[in-house]
């Protein structure tokens, strides 16, 4: 097992918001961590990077316990792509991806660090970019150069706070290919936040419900992604159906292409523009 979480419990000051959680994500094994805006995905992922140290519990990498782990020592076995990109503006590409190697090497760089920076900025789509400054690249690729960095690291463990959230639709789903394809031919546990339940289905293999600072559901997307849970965890009603292997879910909608959470959404105000179906603008003053 590469990594193992027992019983973590995390506050802010007096406000607890990680309540025993307890899930483990195999050696190979590509993991979603799914839940709503709060429900503490951020602060779980940041836990076992060390960001934030833990009130009690345990993290385990294969078999060692990485709480209280130096910097240099965690960053070998646990690579962290945080959601906001503190991307190193005056450096170049390169420069930004061996910050990666650093825990590797002593002085400097060998040939090899270079080699592995290399290969981990083409896998990201960067080659052309590499002696860029990073101060130039748009958010998208800020964020691909901060996953390369992770990559640089080459750890047992790679974890991803919503990583995609900058990326249109071909890196998004790049990078989730790119990333299954490491754990499952690298051997290495990834656990990403995310809130696409229908890229979740699709590139990962096991997936983490998390409300509230509790674990909610935690098995294949099939028996986590559960109508009756994503109902009570978003308050939003959806069907799932399993969809050429995958699962797939969808908000339910009345007549008027509402979600049906139980709620009445309230009207739009005077003024408004809207667009109805047949693309005539609706309530707009005239
Ligand atoms: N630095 C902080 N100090 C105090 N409270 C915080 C801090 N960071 C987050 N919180 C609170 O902890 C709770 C969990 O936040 P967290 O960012 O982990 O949620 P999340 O599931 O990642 O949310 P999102 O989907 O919006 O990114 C929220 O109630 C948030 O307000």
């Amino acid at each position: 097992m590469s990594l193992s979480v027992t019983d973590l419990t995390f506050r802010y000051g007096k406000r607890q918001i990680l309540d025993d959680v307890t899930f483990e994500v195999a050696s190979g094994a590509f993991c979603a961590l799914l839940g709503p805006n709060g429900s503490g995905k951020s602060t779980l992922v940041k836990a076992v990077a060390g960001v934030h140290r833990p009130a009690s519990g345990t993290i385990l990498v294969d078999g060692t316990d990485t709480v209280g782990l130096g910097r240099r020592a965690l960053a070998k076995v646990v690579g962290y792509v945080p959601q906001h990109g503190d991307a190193p503006f005056d450096l170049t590409v390169r420069e930004a991806v061996v910050l990666g190697r650093t825990p590797h090497f002593g002085l400097a760089p060998t040939s090899r660090d270079w080699s592995i920076v290399d290969s981990a900025i083409d896998r990201m789509g960067l080659g052309d970019l590499a002696d860029r400054n990073m101060s130039e690249l748009s958010g998208g690729q800020a964020q691909r150069a901060l996953i390369a960095r992770a990559l640089a690291q080459e750890t047992r463990v790679l974890l991803l706070d919503e990583p995609t959230s900058a990326l249109d639709l071909r890196y998004q789903i790049e990078t989730l290919q790119l990333v299954r394809r490491i754990t499952r031919e690298e051997g290495i546990s990834a656990l990403i936040a995310i809130h696409d339940l229908n890229h979740a289905a699709r590139y990962c293999d096991q997936v983490v419900v998390l409300h509230g600072g509790h674990i909610l559901t935690d098995g294949t997307p099939q028996e986590a992604l559960d109508a009756e849970v994503l109902r009570q965890v978003y308050e939003v009603d959806v069907e799932v159906h399993l969809r050429e292997g995958y699962v797939e879910v969808r908000p339910r909608t009345d007549e008027h292409g509402f979600t049906l959470t139980g709620k009445q959404l309230p009207p739009l105000s005077e003024g408004h523009v809207a667009f109805d179906a047949a693309q005539e603008p609706v309530g707009a003053r005239r």
